[in-house]
């Protein structure tokens, strides 16, 4: 059984020796309720150990402004200002793509009200978010056509009907557009600070209210035209100030710091597609040929949504138009299906993981980060290619050099365990560190984890690990992200479905082989599942004493999810073995 690449074994017996004094030194601590300072925190602190603060993240380089090059008077309802724009030419797409910026189209003191009453709210959900699946930090004051939030309806009614719609409808030249939802977003230390790109296919038209004062905050939102985030551009938007844009433009959030609020405007072609929830504009746009639109319908029949009926093989032959004219999101989806298909039935479609693969590297060639970390997963995997862990953790390193979270968290856990690359424990933190300050939830817990337990060549810090990293939001972060699938290394969620699926000793072998068909043996997930996993390859088996209550034992823990440090050492331990 392989667990730990590319170590000798000198230094693996080594690593083993550190890693269990130092949980055992920590435990007896953290019984003691000692804190920083004392003198085992200082037997960690030997050289070529990991501090907290010896590692801080490099400031991350900021995207160049988004070039508004035109301007002109515009008068809408009761309001007339300075329409700002600029544009770009897309990839498979006939005319060009356009960015509006409206300033000051909101008083400063309706403003300060919209800011004080989203800051004030305690509506906001840790639900999955439905672009990454990761805690959303949003909430909906307006939803399917209806005010939720009276307060703010106070503030904003005038707004949306005098100035918003009327500006939107002649804009789009869409009489009958009409407001469907608003979104409030939170962007705060410790919760999400970005949104990986996307478009609002299911917007026909978004607008963007500035709320936050830049001076609270760095970053925000940007455009970025092409797949690779060389192309991104970042829009200013000053309080009262309104960006708008249509569903064909890919964006995406990254605050660096600070706090940041926004509200969100989704509008639709009409009042009949708000209330059931269709977007017709994509079928029309789509029989013209164009990629965007495409793609959309595709999303539509691949999951069944916005009134479409789901068809798999009808998704797969839009997503290949669309690939094939270039649409980089087309081009990693279809190849998700390709991949799905073999792995359900190698014989549903000849030749699908070839495909599939074919089009990750198409895709990731291209630039667009997602395909990056899929083509990562098909070489850790052998999935249409030969198993390669070098070229998985380079293809990896390429998403996370683009601030992709899940492959800098990635990037983490391949150098802590050596896997594909130098067992580093510096850079693995730097990895952690970059993705749990974006608010990646388990790049978070594993950093709480580390300066926690103080082991494995990382100095033991309560205030970086136990407050920083440690508190109740982290904690209900991580439960949120736990249930959702991450590519590589293999996902809690799947890892655990599949030791329930081998539930007696008999089928050990099975477990073992599965596991390694979903790269097991070069991965790692959760530290609580593979402690759940040992526990059962290694002694929980051989002992049905030990089997119920060990499985008793991790049965509370994933229901409750308690993170008591003492357990948490233990479980650190695992992966490191
Ligand atoms: O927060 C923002 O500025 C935009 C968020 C966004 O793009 C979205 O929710 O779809
Ligand atoms: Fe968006």
């Amino acid at each position: 059984m392989r667990t730990t690449g590319c170590l000798d074994k000198r230094r693996r017996r080594q690593h083993r020796r550190s890693v269990v004094c130092g949980a055992a030194a920590a435990a007896i601590l953290w019984q003691l309720r000692v804190q920083e300072g004392d003198a085992l925190a200082l037997l960690h602190g030997r050289r070529g150990t990991v501090t907290a603060r010896r590692c801080g993240v490099e400031p991350a380089e900021r995207y160049p402004a988004f070039n508004f090059a035109e301007e002109v008077q515009v008068e809408v309802g009761t309001w007339s200002g300075v329409e700002q724009s600029g544009s770009f030419r897309k990839v498979g797409k006939a005319g060009i793509c356009r960015v509006y910026r409206l300033a000051r189209v909101l008083d400063t003191p309706e403003v300060g009200e919209v800011l004080r009453h989203v800051k004030r709210s305690e509506r906001y959900t840790t639900d999955a978010d439905s672009v990454d699946s990761r805690p959303s930090f949003e909430y909906y004051p307006f939803q399917n056509g209806r005010w939720q939030d009276e307060g703010l309806r106070e503030i904003l009614h005038c707004f949306v009907e005098d100035r918003l719609m009327p500006y939107v409808r002649e804009r789009y030249a869409c009489d009958t557009c009409a407001l469907a939802d608003i979104l409030v977003r939170r962007y705060v230390p410790g919760e999400r600070r970005t949104h990986r790109v996307h478009f609002d296919g299911h917007a026909f038209a978004t607008a963007v209210l500035g709320v936050s004062d830049p001076a609270d905050y760095e970053g925000g939102l940007f455009v970025q035209p092409g797949p690779d985030v060389a192309s991104a551009a970042s829009l200013q938007i000053d309080p009262g100030d309104l960006v708008v844009h249509s569903f064909d433009l890919q964006h995406g959030v990254r605050v660096l710091g600070g706090e940041r609020y926004s509200v969100v405007f989704w509008i639709k072609d009409t009042s009949r597609s708000v209330a059931d929830g269709t977007v017709p504009w994509h079928e029309k746009l789509a029989e013209q040929g164009d990629a965007d639109a495409l793609f959309n319908l595709a999303t539509h029949y691949e999951h069944g949504t916005y009134g479409k009926q789901q068809d798999p093989l009808r998704a797969i032959e839009l997503y290949e138009r669309s690939a094939t004219l270039g649409h980089h999101f087309a081009q990693n989806n279809v190849a998700i299906m390709y991949r799905s298909a073999h792995m359900s039935n190698p014989d549903l479609i000849s030749g699908a993981l070839g495909r599939s693969a074919m089009w990750f590297e198409k895709a990731a060639e291209a630039g667009f980060a997602l395909a990056q970390k899929n083509y990562a997963e098909a070489f850790a995997g052998g999935l249409g290619v030969e198993m390669n862990m070098t070229r998985a953790v380079a293809w990896m390193r390429r998403a996370a050099e683009q601030h992709d979270l899940e492959a800098e968290f990635v990037m983490g856990e391949s150098c802590r365990l050596g896997r594909g690359v130098e067992l580093d424990m510096m850079e693995a933190v730097r990895w952690y560190q970059a993705s749990a300050e974006a608010g990646f939830p388990k790049a978070q817990y594993a950093l709480g984890v580390l300066f926690c337990a103080g082991t494995s060549g990382v100095a033991r810090d309560m205030e970086m690990g136990g407050v920083r990293w440690r508190t109740g939001c982290n904690v209900q972060a991580h439960r949120a992200t736990l249930r959702q699938n991450t590519i590589w290394p293999p996902s809690s969620c799947s890892v655990m479905r599949l030791t329930e699926q081998f539930p007696c000793g008999r089928t050990l072998p099975r477990l073992e082989s599965r596991l390694r068909s979903v790269g097991w043996a070069c991965a790692t997930s959760s530290v609580f599942v593979w402690c759940r996993v040992r526990e059962r390859l290694e002694s929980g088996f051989r002992n049905p004493l030990l089997k119920a209550t060990s499985k008793q034992h991790y049965r509370c823990k994933s229901s409750s999810l308690r993170c008591d440090v003492a357990s948490d050492i233990r479980r650190a331990r695992f992966p490191l073995i």
